[in-house]
């Protein structure tokens, strides 16, 4: 699932962790540069000291003591200053406070250990990402991301990347991989909720409605979607919406025998806004907790049936509108939800064939295009092959080192 993305932004990965790394590189040398001159300073006034006691005069041991109270009582003698002073190199003094820091203060293998992993502070310019973030825009675009999420996601990095950053211990990698991660779920998380959590504080019967254009696996989310709420412990009725398509009646029913799950349909041609409200008296007269109900495939262009969608609403209320697309429909899909939320407001997606698709340009964009959630991804044919999506989850899957 996918895995064209994935390698992609792992190519951009590492792109950047070298401009980071060079960066910190050059960072470091100066850090080193200035420590190495700072611990030779103190080397030489340790030796001033150490000749002044050793020349026996009263006044030399007063200054030989009041030196060594210095450096045993002040932690930051090795660089000379207080400690107490914030100039943004605390992480540095705070680096030389340990005793084995102390005993190596005139080595230049503390000054680097130190500068590197405590202070671990440099500025990226945008010069120097130049490169990688056109590497990752054109990564995005070639993975079917809709342009303005490309946009959103190259600015989030250039705002996290570019600049002083903050003071970090972590490696650049840990940097750019951090960056990256907030970037994507950014995107991906718009609009999330915890659906599970809608169902079980909903009013019975709840009542979700599923559009889509033709063939993108509208009927079978249904059945998995059946599947995934049997096994949460609610109950649930089917209704056949789509009177339109000569076959659509066997199909459906095929599902509802497999899933053993009462279906309500009327004859090919019939109104559909009457299948569903049959659907929801029945649900309403045995107890059922959740009516699922199908529509036929359509284009928001196609004016009858987005009417007959229109009827629906008024007619039963849906509590939810939940758009189909299939994953390997990339930006068409995106397009296709843009267009259905503006004619039917829907209040989350599934997206069908996530594992046929390697590109991800869908599940990446949908939902910042809408303002609505992915709610689940469907991962093949079989009923258990529904995820929630979990955008903290898709994050670390794009995200996973080989
Ligand atoms: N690989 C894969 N195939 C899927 C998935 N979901 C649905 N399919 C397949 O896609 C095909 C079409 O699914 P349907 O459920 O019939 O699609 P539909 O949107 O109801 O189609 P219409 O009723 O013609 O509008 C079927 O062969 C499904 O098995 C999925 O997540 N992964």
């Amino acid at each position: 699932m996918f895995d064209n993305l994935k390698e992609k932004l792992g190519s951009f990965r590492s792109e950047a962790e070298d401009v980071a790394d060079e960066k910190a590189e050059a960072v470091d040398d100066e850090e080193v540069e200035a420590v190495d001159d700072e611990a030779a300073k103190t080397e030489v006034d340790e030796a001033a000291i150490a000749d002044s006691s050793s020349a026996g005069d009263t006044q030399g041991s007063v200054d030989a003591t009041s030196a060594a109270d210095e450096s045993s009582g002040d932690e930051t003698a090795v660089d000379g200053r207080d400690s107490t002073e914030d100039d943004g190199a605390s992480g540095y003094r705070a680096g030389v406070t340990t005793a084995d820091e102390e005993a190596s203060s005139n080595s230049a293998g503390f000054g680097r250990k130190a500068a590197s992993l405590a202070r671990g502070k440099f500025v990226i310019e945008e010069a120097d990402l130049k490169g990688p973030l056109d590497q990752l825009e054109l990564a995005l675009l070639s993975s079917d991301v809709e342009v303005g999420v490309v946009d959103e996601i190259v600015g989030t990095m250039r705002e996290e990347l570019v600049g002083e950053t903050r003071t970090f211990t972590t490696s650049t990698g840990e940097v750019v991989e951090d960056a990256l991660r907030t970037a994507i779920t950014d995107v991906i998380s718009v609009g999330q909720f915890d659906v599970e959590e809608r169902v079980a504080e909903a009013e019975k019967p709840l009542v979700i409605v599923f559009t889509g254009v033709n063939g993108v696996g509208k009927t079978t989310s249904i059945a998995k979607l059946d599947q995934w709420l049997a096994e949460r412990g609610y109950s649930t009725v089917m209704a056949n919406g789509d009177t339109y398509r000569a076959g659509a009646n066997e199909q459906i029913r095929e599902h509802a025998e497999a899933r053993g799950t009462k279906l309500i349909s009327h004859e090919q041609g019939g109104d559909p806004a009457a299948v569903l409200y049959d659907a929801v008296e029945y649900a309403e007269a045995n107890g059922v907790d959740v009516v699922l109900g199908d529509t036929a495939g359509r284009l928001h262009t196609d004016e009858g049936l987005m009417d007959q969608l229109e009827k629906i609403g008024r007619v039963v209320d849906p509590d939810m509108t939940l758009f189909v697309d299939e994953a390997v429909a990339g930006q068409d899909a995106v397009k296709r939800a843009r267009e259905f939320d503006e004619a039917v407001e829907m209040d989350g997606a599934i997206l069908t064939k996530a594992d046929a698709d390697s590109n991800g340009g869908a599940a990446i964009s949908i939902a910042q295009v809408t303002g609505k959630p992915i709610l689940f991804l469907g991962v093949g044919q079989g009923y258990d092959d529904l995820e929630r999506f979990d955008p903290d989850e898709l994050a670390d899957r794009l995200l996973a080192e080989e």
